[in-house]
């Protein structure tokens, strides 16, 4: 490694060299980051081995050697057992300047804190206390490790009072091994280390201790498989440093304890009485919670999408596109499956479920309100499903904080109608796209029945609290949207007496039939309007979730649009309510065959085959737009690769998506050459060669995978920026579209 401008620090001085103290100056060594690394070690034996491992420049055997040599820039950093703390301070304070920074390692913060009070009379300013979160079950000098600390947190518990100076220099002597540094007050540092650190520890060592001396068999160890070795790796951790932390943080552990004691005596008793349905529930939503802390620290976090880790797409044109492949489940049945399954009585299956960002949102939100919700798991045939084990109507629990919802519009709106007739309080958030969404649309009308929802300026967080009456309405839709429609039927299924909406432009029915599946009949009356029965039970069902068409549209464009393509996508949905792209593709000359029609789940299903042929511009008929709204994206670039000129008129909805789609999509192709003119609800587009240049996703899935699709034909590279946001409905768009042999890379920024 290349030798740094500057050192993090001057001289380094560990007092105690295990392996936390021996990691720090291990890595501030090998890093070339201080000017001498100086350990301060028990015995002879330990300081012969720290030089012979390269862990330390010099060894000593008491402060006292090195003390007058510290001034300035200088560190000590402190990494005894937590209860000898105290007495190292006094030393520190007795003959050390207070020019020189001191930090420690130690578990516990508040302990050390009184620690130095005792001997400083106070928290002095160059005492930077922290907390690096990287211990291991190894102990002592030899397992001292340069990498320990490399990508891991570390958290600072500064003072008001201390230096700021001070808290630079550990900062930067964390930042050079490696570390990302956090802040945050002593006694929440503690409370959180006593439940994520210091519990898991007392229960390892209790659950050994238990096998080891109550059972008193031998064997027992013998024949301990998997399961008992991952669990209780961390009994094998220093027995000293354990005890002092223990102590040390007493409160916060016995807080933690008696929770943990309190569940698992319920969990006891659960077992005691068979109660599958409890001991479902429990494993269920740990095993959710551990599976969405493990992508969390993959950095693949249903969380704000700005929390995703960053990726550009790059595309350059190459071969025709070739082959079949199936496309994910449908992201609106998706949803509505997740819901009206967990509404339902009994146990119901899907197979195909979307696990996108959009979906899983939802179904986190049902389990957060009690459900449980097993898989994906193989079943018999080997194909995925998921178990909903529902809870009826009335059978959903006050979740314990926001149900968060993160970029998904259907979910918010479709969820909205189910939490305002519920007897308990609720809120929604979103991501910051989301949260910028139109809700008046829903507000508006389902006040109007009698909810109680509160909300600033009609956007997330929306508040739900218990209405006191809940009725039926009627309601003429004013806008086009599936989502306004199906908010209304399912709140229609709480309240007293029929509710009636009505369209005037067709939308999705993916509701409407579902509910049919789940025994719930929607009545379609005269003059278009749709009825609803309040109190209807839905009865548990098996749903089989077709391809999303969404995601299918754009492999269609790309075929469409690349010379020589021939692809056939397999079982995807092609309810007419959703396939107005089809027609417009259509009318603009696209070579598109619907083969194997069929219905699953009550849903028309097909294999769509496309084959290249030239598209020409057309003036879109807007009858087709509200049956096309997502695909619009994708059908602009047709329209860009396409001879002459299409119009688009009517599509103001286009504007309120996850991101203005009319301005995104016009940027994007604009800057790649086309010519296009925006208005309010539409705009014009002129077919034409495209130059390859840097475009913006703005963080919207459908503008992302739509602009990836202009370099298969632009003479030169198109990269994608902010792409990683296709997982809020195709997280495997790269993978599927480079097997149909699109020449498409994700790059990690
Ligand atoms: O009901 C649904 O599943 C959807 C309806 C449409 O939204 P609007 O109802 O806002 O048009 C669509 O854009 C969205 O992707 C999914
Ligand atoms: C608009 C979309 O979804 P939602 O409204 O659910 O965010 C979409 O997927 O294009």
């Amino acid at each position: 490694m290349s030798e740094p401008e500057f050192k993090a620090v001057g001289k380094l001085v560990v007092i105690g060299l295990g392996l936390i103290g021996g990691s720090v100056s291990a890595g501030l060594r090998q890093r070339h980051a201080c000017q001498e690394a100086i350990g301060i070690v028990r015995d002879q034996a330990n300081a012969a081995l720290a030089l012979e491992r390269g862990v330390v420049d010099r060894a000593c055997l008491s402060l006292q050697e090195v003390a007058a040599e510290l001034g300035e820039g200088d560190v000590i950093f402190v990494a005894v057992p937590t209860l000898a703390i105290e007495s190292v301070l006094r030393d520190i304070h007795a003959l050390v300047s207070p020019e020189v920074t001191v930090t420690d390692g130690a578990s516990v913060k508040g302990s050390v804190r009184e620690a130095a009070i005792a001997a400083f009379g106070e928290v002095p300013s160059n005492l930077v206390l922290g907390h690096p979160i990287a211990g291991s079950e190894q102990s002592g000098v030899a397992a001292a490790n340069p990498s320990l600390y490399q990508k891991h947190r570390v958290i600072l518990t500064p003072e008001p009072s201390t230096g700021a100076a001070h808290i630079a220099r550990v900062t930067a002597l964390w930042q050079a091994l490696g570390a990302e540094v956090l802040s945050m007050s002593v006694s929440e540092h503690d409370e959180v280390l006593g439940a994520t650190s210091h519990l898991p520890h007392v229960i390892a060592y209790s659950l050994v201790d238990t096998l080891a001396h109550d059972i008193g068999n031998p064997n027992i160890f013998r024949y301990a498989a998997g399961g008992f070795r991952d669990f209780t790796r961390i009994a094998s951790s220093d027995p000293i440093m354990w005890h002092d932390i223990m102590r040390a943080n007493r409160g916060a552990v016995l807080h933690s304890l008696d929770k943990f004691v309190d569940n698992l005596l319920r969990l006891r008793d659960g077992i005691e009485r068979e109660d599958g349905e409890y001991l479902l529930g429990v494993f269920t939503r740990a095993k959710a919670a551990r599976d969405h802390f493990t992508r969390m620290l993959a950095g693949r976090t249903l969380k704000d999408s700005a929390a995703l880790t960053p990726i550009k797409f790059r595309v350059v044109a190459g071969a025709p596109l070739q082959g079949r492949l199936r496309v994910p489940g449908d992201k609106s049945i998706s949803h509505r499956a997740i819901m009206l399954g967990s509404l339902a009585n009994g146990k119901t299956t899907i197979a195909g479920l979307l696990e996108s960002e959009d979906s899983l949102a939802t179904l986190q939100a049902f389990r957060d309100m009690g459900v449980v919700i097993d898989g994906a798991n193989n079943d018999a045939t080997g194909e995925e499903r998921v178990t909903i084990y529902g809870v009826g109507l009335h059978g959903l629990k006050a979740p314990q904080k926001p149900l968060y919802l993160g970029n998904a519009g259907t979910s918010a709106r479709l969820l909205s109608g189910i939490l305002a007739a519920q007897t308990f309080s609720s809120t929604i958030t979103g991501d910051a796209s989301l949260s910028a969404r139109p809700m008046g649309r829903i507000i508006e009308p389902l006040s109007s029945m009698g909810a109680n929802i509160h909300s600033e300026s009609e956007n997330l967080p929306l508040t739900f609290a218990p209405a006191e009456r809940f009725a039926a309405i009627d309601y003429q839709l004013p806008l086009a949207s599936a989502q306004v429609k199906s908010c209304l039927l399912l709140a229609g299924l709480y309240a007293d007496g029929v509710t009636r909406v009505r369209e005037s432009q067709v939308t999705r029915d993916h509701t409407e039939r579902m509910l049919g599946g789940f025994g719930c009949q929607v009545t379609r009356c005269d003059e278009g309007w749709l009825a609803i029965d309040g109190g209807s039970e839905l009865q548990a069902c098996h749903i089989d979730v077709p391809g999303d068409f969404s995601s299918a549209a754009f492999f269609i464009v790309a075929a469409s649009i690349t010379p020589g393509s021939d692809i056939l996508l397999e079982h995807v949905g092609v309810n007419p309510s959703r396939t107005g792209a089809l027609d417009i593709l259509r009318l603009m000359g696209a070579d598109i065959a619907l083969l194997n029609e069929d219905t699953a789940g009550g849903e028309p299903v097909a294999d769509i085959r496309v084959r290249y042929r030239q598209l020409q511009g057309i003036s879109i008929p807007p009858e087709l737009v509200s049956r096309a709204i997502d695909e619009f994206p994708a059908l602009f670039v047709a329209a860009a690769s396409a001879r002459g000129v299409t119009e688009l008129s009517g599509a103001a909805e286009l504007r309120v998506k996850e991101s203005d789609r009319l301005a995104n999509m016009a940027a994007g192709l604009k800057a790649l050459g086309v010519s296009v003119d925006t208005h309010a609800d539409g705009l014009r587009i002129t077919g034409s060669a495209m130059q390859g240049a840097e475009v913006d996703s703005a963080g919207d899935h459908r503008v992302a995978m739509a602009l990836a699709l202009t370099g298969l034909c632009c003479d030169g590279a198109v990269t994608v920026d902010h792409a990683e946001c296709i997982a809020s409905s195709f997280p495997g768009f790269v993978a599927q579209a480079k097997q149909l042999g699109i020449t498409i890379e994700a790059i990690d920024c």
